[in-house]
């Protein structure tokens, strides 16, 4: 999926200049990452345009002081609450598409409302009024950005409606109208240019980053996969010895700092080499694999570890342990490997010797020595006879049970 995504974001950025969108995998992440900023950038351009937009009342007042009841009434009886609502629509997290048209839809309500105004006033002053059209462009173009598509149409909808309202106004004469609409058509052209310009380098600057964090992720992903498999014994799946040099060396300093008891077990399988001989190496492999799963039915999830120490020799690791628990936890594994029932090159089935030892560390002491103590007490388990578990002597006086 991440992959597909990124494959998707690298055609993105050679997409041909004219087209903002991007394919739909994209234009999905893209909005789901910046929908929340472009909503709050809406509200607050939003409110601004429209406090400027009834300040101009002040305007009105100058202007046209004969119609000031109309242009009060048309700023803030029709376009402050529908501006409002719209707002509050925009607010209440709209479709993309639908928080573009009702913010192009205020935009050119808004202009609905100047022509009007300037319509309405038999002011002799009135035609200064559409000098200040081309700031509706600017604001739903630049300040509010909107989507090219929705700035192109809402520019279009401005100019037929200014046309409508400018053209056969009787008290301003020709050559203030041609340079009305000269005035209009122009600003539309630069301020769309610069919409453009604003969406597309927005939209480049988003696949650019983008690209930057999916590759990170993907590094990220590469070098956890490679961390696993310089951990992992890839027969069995378990630890293997590096992981457990490791591991001893952390969980011995923090049993050391914490004053609490580590425990170890050193399991090998009994007669393995009758085993291999009788049933090939393949069988073999495989009965070491049921064998280092079962051990791990019979450990704490992401506390203890179970590691391949080499050949058919396993080490169990348990930090925070108790004499007992690391008794207890020898014998489950020991039961749970006979109950496996694997038979055996001879009579019987598969069984193991368990080495168990637990001590709580102090400076004197090397991680090695449990490694070593556990050992032995595994030797002891074979020469009594195999298929036991045997406590290595406790170490430096007695240990909590
Ligand atoms: N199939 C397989 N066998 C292995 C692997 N590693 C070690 N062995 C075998 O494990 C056997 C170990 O045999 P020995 O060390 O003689 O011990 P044992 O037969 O288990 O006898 P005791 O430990 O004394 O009970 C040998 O036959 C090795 O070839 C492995 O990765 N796969």
């Amino acid at each position: 999926m991440k992959e597909t995504l990124l494959q998707a974001v690298e055609a993105d950025l050679f997409r041909p200049w004219y087209r903002l969108r991007f394919s739909a995998v994209v234009e999905d992440r893209f909005e789901a990452d910046t929908s929340a900023r472009r909503r709050r950038h809406l509200l607050i351009a939003g409110i601004v345009a429209l406090v400027i937009y009834d300040l101009y009342i002040l305007n009105d007042y100058v202007i046209r002081p004969e119609s000031m009841q109309t242009a009060a009434w048309i700023r803030f009886g029709l376009m402050t609450p529908a501006a409002i609502v719209a707002l509050y629509c925009v607010r209440r997290r709209l479709s993309p598409a639908m928080r573009e048209a009702t913010m192009a839809a205020t935009l050119v309500l808004g202009m609905l409302c100047s022509s009007l105004i300037f319509y309405l006033s038999r002011s002799s002053y009135s035609f200064l009024d559409t000098f200040s059209f081309g700031l509706i462009l600017v604001v739903g173009n630049i300040l509010f950005s909107l989507r090219f598509g929705f700035a192109l149409a809402s520019s279009l909808l401005c100019g037929v409606i200014m046309t409508a309202f400018v053209v056969p106004y009787s008290y301003t004469d020709s050559a203030v109208k041609i340079n009305t609409l000269v005035l209009f058509a122009s600003s539309a052209v630069f301020t769309l240019l610069a919409n453009f310009r604003l969406e597309a380098s927005e939209r480049q600057s988003y696949l650019l980053l983008l690209r930057e964090q999916l590759r990170a992720n993907a590094a990220l992903h590469d070098n956890q996969a490679l961390t696993k498999i310089s951990i992992t014994d890839p027969l069995t799946g378990v630890a293997n010895r590096r992981h457990f040099d490791t591991m001893l060396e952390l969980r011995w300093d923090e049993a050391l700092a914490g004053n609490t008891v580590l425990g170890m077990l050193v399991i090998d399988i009994d007669h393995f080499k009758d085993y291999n001989d009788h049933y090939g190496h393949l069988k073999g492999d495989a009965c070491l694999r049921q064998v280092a799963q079962e051990m791990q039915n019979h450990i704490r999830n992401e506390v203890d570890l179970v590691v391949r120490y080499g050949g058919e020799e396993f080490v169990v690791l348990l930090p925070n342990a108790s004499v007992s628990s690391t008794m207890r936890a020898a014998q489950r594994i020991r039961q749970g490997i006979e109950a496996l029932a694997i038979p055996q090159a001879g009579p019987g089935v598969i069984t193991v010797s368990v080495g168990a030892a637990a001590l709580r560390p102090h400076e004197s002491m090397e991680p090695a020595t449990l490694l070593s103590i556990a050992d032995a007490a595994l030797f002891q388990a074979k020469r009594a006879g195999r298929n036991r578990s045997v406590l290595a002597p406790l170490q430096d006086g007695p240990l909590p049970a």
